[in-house]
């Protein structure tokens, strides 16, 4: 399998002198293509910063990332973003297929073949037929489909995305991974996403990135030995997903003695102040996302 992504020698400092913060600490790690990697790490550990520099927002202090093994050096052309914030991440004055559409103008294609691949990646994401309607006329995880679709229109050659999941109700969420997951096997998308909540992690990737906190660092990098056909009931019953939640929930939290964690998902009982510990790291960071999603660029689409 051909390489997608190389990120090597990862620094990202923000400020300098006594104000110096360093947000992403020698991550070195590669991301081949047709993979769907996740990188799951504790709130403020550095993930967005680690984004922003793979998407070439911002330049890193020090390392370098190659994209199919050129240097990002701003943003690539064949890269797409989809970020937690669906709601400022689409223009409400323009339709569904007209948002779709709108990245694909920089591209040297008609507009009959724009609004052919727009028609098209709303299919994908099972929205056939409501590319007249505003987005503002969808419910929330109807929305994230049109993101998604926008992102899949332009053919990227890596799709980042930052807890694209994390603003919609858990039943949406459990559709959204699942479509996510069909449309990856599907095209052979390459996917590096972000998150934190371990579950999601685990039931989605091919591969777990585990990340310290902050400063970011890998601390695992895990394959993901579940079979590539998934299912929300039964693949995370079975033991290899809980035996792989537990394993990554006590790198997670770092002290590497929780124990095993349930079938039902409950810690057992002696190990959980560990497990419930490294659950509540992440159930604040979902708190935190949720109350400030301030900093991704906005009303800006990618
Ligand atoms: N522009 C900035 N200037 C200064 N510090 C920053 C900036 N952006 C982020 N930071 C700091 O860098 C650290 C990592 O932030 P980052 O947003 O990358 O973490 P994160 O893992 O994505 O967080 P969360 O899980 O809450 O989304 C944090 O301590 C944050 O305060």
């Amino acid at each position: 399998m051909a390489t997608m992504l190389e990120v090597n020698g990862l620094n990202h400092r923000y400020g300098s002198g006594e104000s110096e913060h360093v947000a992403v600490r020698d991550l070195t790690f590669t991301v081949e293509t047709g993979q769907l990697a996740c990188i799951v790490g504790p709130s403020g550990c550095g993930k967005s910063t680690l984004l922003r520099c793979i998407s070439g927002l911002i330049r890193p202090s020090d390392g370098e990332v190659r994209l199919h093994g050129d240097e990002v050096d701003g943003v690539p052309e064949d890269l797409a973003v989809v970020f937690q914030d669906y709601s400022r991440s689409l223009f409400p004055w323009l339709s569904v297929r007209q948002n779709v559409e709108f990245p694909l103008r920089w591209k040297k294609l008609s507009r009959a073949e724009r609004r052919e691949r727009a028609v098209e990646a709303l299919e994908w994401v099972g929205l056939p037929g409501v590319g007249n309607k505003y987005p503002w006329q969808l419910s929330g995880g109807m929305q994230q489909r049109v993101s998604i679709a926008r992102a899949l229109a332009r053919r990227p050659a890596l799709l980042l995305m930052d807890e694209p999941f994390a603003s919609v109700d858990a039943q949406t969420r459990f559709e959204l991974e699942d479509l996510l997951r069909t449309v990856q096997v599907k095209h052979g998308s390459t996917i590096l996403l972000v998150t934190h909540d371990i579950d999601e992690s685990v039931y989605l990737g091919d591969r777990v990135l585990v990340l310290s906190k902050s400063p970011a660092s890998i601390v695992a990098d895990l394959p993901v030995e579940l079979p590539a056909e998934r299912d929300q009931i039964a693949t995370r019953a079975s033991s290899a997903f809980v035996s792989m939640r537990s394993e990554v929930a006590k790198l997670l939290h770092g002290s590497g003695t929780a124990g095993p964690v349930t079938a039902e998902g409950a810690p057992a009982a002696e190990d959980a102040p560990e497990a419930e510990q490294a659950r509540a790291d992440l159930t604040e960071a979902d708190a935190a996302e949720q109350a400030n999603t301030a900093g991704e660029p906005a009303s800006k689409p990618h």
